[in-house]
């Protein structure tokens, strides 16, 4: 079990299956100039499933696969559908634009996944284009609905733009009820080099949620599960469906962080906005490692795991860290 000297528990892992997207988000990563990481960097499936088995002997019960966008890595599915087969219990989850989804839902479900969390900031086609740069709205609500449709909850994640989607309140909180999905709005964190984070685009939570109370009554809803992510949700009076707020630099949830997250070319990062990395790959890739080598640097790394808010603070949160969310997995 890891537990560091703040007394916090690793229960879940962010697995990030591949750097690259098909979406360039303005937050995310840099706009014009950007490298992959080479291909022969990137982890395998088989070293993916290797680095679960330890996670799992190292106490982690939570496992969320990101990008980049995953279902852009070729045979994301099957691989899904092997982790759900070695590991029944293990809660699996996955974070997606939603675009490679509408026609995959099945084969989703047969694979194990009954929930994903997707990323959609606007209900405008137009001014998802000038975001995500690439016309691709009406796949994301195609791949929503086919969700909704099949069966699996959806959470749909809002990245809250000052100036760019705090006039689509209204609608948000239509599309929550009307859907009984869960919409949370992220407050944008100042990333990866190049980030555009700046006083002018940043939503605080607070604001949005004193803003969703003047439209709708609001019940702040507790979140039981130690597994849970960082969302504060809450339910809309008189219907379904759940407004939320993920406030990552207004509002901390340092204390209570439960997670490691892995880079698809295998870098242990035990915090979001720490770019200290553990090489996670190397062992993977020496012919004479064993688990305990694993589960070794996982401890050496949890016992330096950083309370993140105190990096952004230093930074006077000006970019926090070099590597872009689309490396990192968010
Ligand atoms: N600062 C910070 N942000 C996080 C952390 N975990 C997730 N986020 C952010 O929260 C947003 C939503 O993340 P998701 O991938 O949907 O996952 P989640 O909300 O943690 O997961 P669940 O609650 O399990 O659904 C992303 O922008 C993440 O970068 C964290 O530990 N620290
Ligand atoms: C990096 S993406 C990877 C998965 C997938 N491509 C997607 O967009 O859902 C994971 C999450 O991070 C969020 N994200 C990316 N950059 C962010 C930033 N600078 N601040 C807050 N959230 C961010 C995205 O909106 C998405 O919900
Ligand atoms: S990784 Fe996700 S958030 Fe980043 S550019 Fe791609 S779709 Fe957008
Ligand atoms: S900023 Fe770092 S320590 Fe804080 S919750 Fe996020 S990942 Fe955990």
């Amino acid at each position: 079990m890891l537990i560091d000297s703040h007394g916090r528990k690793v229960s879940y892992l962010r697995l990030s299956i591949t750097d690259r997207c098909n979406l360039r988000c303005l937050y995310c990563r840099p706009q014009d100039e950007w490298t992959f990481i080479p291909h022969e960097q990137i982890l395998s499936f088989e070293e993916m499933a290797e680095l679960v088995d330890v996670a799992r002997q190292a106490g982690v019960e939570k496992v969320r696969l990101t990008g980049g966008e995953p279902f852009a890595r070729k045979d994301f599915i099957p691989f899904v559908g092997r982790l759900h087969v070695k590991y029944p219990d293990l809660d699996l989850r996955i974070t997606t634009n939603g675009t490679l989804l509408a026609d995959r839902v099945d084969e989703l479900r047969e694979a194990g996944i009954s929930c994903l969390n997707i990323s959609l900031d606007t209900l405008q086609r137009k001014k998802f284009e000038e975001i995500t740069k690439i016309d691709a709205y009406d796949q994301v609500r195609a791949g929503i609905d086919a969700c909704l449709k099949g069966g699996l909850r959806v959470k749909v994640n809002v990245v809250a733009l000052k100036g760019i989607n705090d006039d689509e309140l209204p609608g948000f909180v239509d599309f929550a009820r009307d859907n009984g999905v869960d919409v949370r709005f992220i407050e944008f964190m100042p990333i990866g080099y190049q980030s555009r984070w700046s006083r002018d685009n940043y939503w605080p939570a607070e604001e949005i949620i004193s803003k969703v109370e003047k439209l709708v009554p609001l019940e702040e809803v507790l979140v039981a599960s130690r597994n849970s992510g960082p969302a504060r949700m809450y339910g809309i009076s008189g219907g379904s469906g759940r407004i939320g707020v993920i406030s990552a630099v207004s509002n901390h949830f340092c204390e209570s962080c439960n997670r490691f997250r892995v880079t698809s070319d295998g870098k242990l990062r035990t915090c979001l906005f720490s770019d200290r990395e553990y090489d996670v790959r190397s062992i993977l890739r020496d012919p004479g490692h064993t688990m305990q080598d694993m589960l070794d640097l996982f401890a050496r790394a949890n016992a330096e795991k950083p309370m993140g808010y105190r990096l952004l603070q230093e930074r006077e949160h000006n970019q926090v860290c070099d590597r872009t969310m689309t490396a990192i997995g968010g």
